[in-house]
């Protein structure tokens, strides 16, 4: 007898949909794991409703039909097989399909108004990317409309789908048959290569089915990565995205931390960054703070690591880098977390048999994206994923540490520019008096940066230069002290 990955599985779909059969929802694309997902919800059904029904003398029926609400969202990049299995699918099963033409968000929102649904059950496996984070039963995402995500056969194994599949003889798409392992669009998914038949004599290549893979970590390895970044070493020199109007490098920091924005702890670490990235020339963008969720820095990441050539990520990392940090990198990549033997082995080193958890667990990284960047003076080396580099620094002395690693590794991912230098001065002259002839100055200097500040409402005012050229930076204080009495400015020098 077949044995369920888990009882969860079950229960799962018992909780979740036969109380609110109405309000459920089964999002189904003729794949191989929404086609277990689709038997299992049958068997559901038949056990809380067919029963009664074929007492009544209609068991084949009932056995059969699942009228569940089911949504599939047909896209024009779709396989023809896999819009024609669907459809044929759901006319075997007595499935009420709705089938959806908009993309996934915009698509759900259109649902969500016209019908009230609560639970969409969803055929999303662990190995997934769109996995990382969730559990069998997940709120949609934060901008997402609200409802339930119910995955039933999360801690399914690749094999464990093929095992159902088989042993209970149910229908699957045809492309299985001809190698292919996961199925995205025709644009982005050919057969896996892993099942190749090598026959010379035939001018067509030849794929085994989909469950002689053997390893199923490779199941998506006939699924294109999806589209480049588009902050990487070809567009170094475009000066458009990541590069400022002076030459600069530009980053972005990212601090991760529920304690900052409670204001039970403050953020020291970026400020102690910038002034380390200002050092070797490179310029600060932003710096946000964001919550200890994996959507939260999915989004900030995502956005980040497109208009900037290197986003640093602070915090959120769990004890040995097991948090969120790293989950909501791998999504904005839209890749997995996948165990790192590498990572796994420095982690044995330094833990060992203190560990109590599961050290496989804490070395999951985002994969295919990750270069870990060894240091003799770490105990983990530092890990980059393309251009997002995790710091694990709890404290400063820490960050400093990492920091000066990292422009010692062999890849020095951060190259030297001229630094930034500053010049402060200041005055008891009011703003007032002042503010004329600063913009002004800001005019003539577009290459320095020039802002005032106050301590204090009757301290002095401090106007501060900074910029890479220490000539033109003293000539603009020069400027400005020559503008008013003698003795009105006083400052120390350019460092
Ligand atoms: C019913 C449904 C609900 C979804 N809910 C979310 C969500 O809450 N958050 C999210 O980031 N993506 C959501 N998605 C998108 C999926 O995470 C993922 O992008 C999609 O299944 C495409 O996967 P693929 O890129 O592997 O083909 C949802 C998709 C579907 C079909
Ligand atoms: N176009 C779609 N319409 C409806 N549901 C979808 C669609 N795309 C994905 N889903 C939901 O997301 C789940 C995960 O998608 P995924 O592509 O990983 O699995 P699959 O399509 O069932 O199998 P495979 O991994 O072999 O492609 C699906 O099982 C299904 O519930
Ligand atoms: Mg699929």
């Amino acid at each position: 007898m077949l044995q369920l990955p888990s009882r969860n599985s079950v229960s799962c779909i018992g909780l979740a949909s036969y109380q609110l059969f109405e309000q459920v929802a089964f999002s189904f694309n003729g794949g191989k794991d929404s086609t277990v997902l689709l038997h299992l919800l049958r068997a559901g059904y038949y056990l809380h409703k067919g029963k009664s029904e074929c007492f009544q003398g209609n068991l084949s029926d009932s056995m059969l039909n699942c009228p569940i609400r089911t949504i599939y969202f047909e896209s024009p990049s779709a396989f023809p097989e896999i819009n024609s299995f669907t459809y044929e699918t759901a006319t075997v099963y007595n499935l009420q399909l709705e089938t959806i033409r908009l993309d996934f968000k915009s698509g759900l929102e259109a649902l969500l108004r016209e019908k009230p649904t609560k639970a969409i059950f969803l055929g999303t496996r662990i190995g997934d990317p769109n996995a990382v984070g969730q559990e069998q039963f997940s709120p949609s995402s934060i901008g997402w409309p609200p409802f339930m995500r119910v995955n039933p056969i999360l801690d399914w194994s690749y094999r464990d789908v093929w095992a159902f599949i088989l042993t209970c003889k149910v229908k699957y798409c045809s492309l299985y048959d001809q190698g292919y392992t996961s199925i995205g669009s025709i644009y982005d998914t050919v057969p896996n290569a892993l099942l190749s038949i090598v026959d010379s004599s035939s001018t067509t290549e030849i794929f085994k089915p989909a469950y002689m893979l053997s390893d199923g970590r490779s199941e998506r390895a006939g699924r294109m990565k999806k589209l480049p970044l588009k902050c990487d070493t070809a567009c170094l020199n475009n000066g458009v995205t990541n590069v400022s109007q002076s030459g600069s490098f530009i980053a972005s920091i990212i601090v991760v931390g529920d304690e900052i924005l409670f204001g039970t702890a403050e953020d020291k670490l970026s400020a102690v960054l910038c002034k380390k990235l200002n050092a070797i020339g490179w310029q600060v963008t932003r710096m946000t703070v964001v919550q200890n969720d994996i959507d939260c820095v999915a989004a900030q990441v995502e956005q980040q690591k497109s208009t900037n050539y290197m986003v640093f990520l602070l915090g959120g990392l769990g004890p040995m880098h097991s948090d969120v940090s790293l989950a909501g990198v791998a999504k904005a990549f839209g890749v997995r977390l996948a165990p790192d033997e590498e990572f796994e082995e420095y982690l044995r080193l330094l833990i060992g048999k203190h560990c109590t958890g599961d050290r496989n667990e804490m070395a999951l990284l985002p994969e295919g994206i990750t270069e870990l960047m060894q240091h003799s003076k770490l105990p983990v080396p530092l890990i980059k994923c393309q251009n997002v580099i995790i710091l694990a620094a709890t404290n400063v002395s820490e960050l400093e540490t990492q920091w000066d690693c990292l422009l010692e590794t062999p890849s020095h991912p951060l190259m030297r520019l001229p630094p930034f230098m500053s010049k402060h001065l200041g005055t008891m002259l009011s703003d007032v008096e002042t503010a004329q002839t600063i913009s002004k100055l800001c005019l003539e200097f577009p290459d320095i940066y020039i802002g005032c500040q106050r301590k204090s409402r009757v301290g002095p005012l401090v106007i501060t230069f900074v910029g890479k050229d220490k000539t033109r930076i003293e000539l603009a204080a020069e400027k400005l002290s020559n503008s008013f009495p003698a003795g009105a400015f006083s400052g120390g020098d350019c460092g």
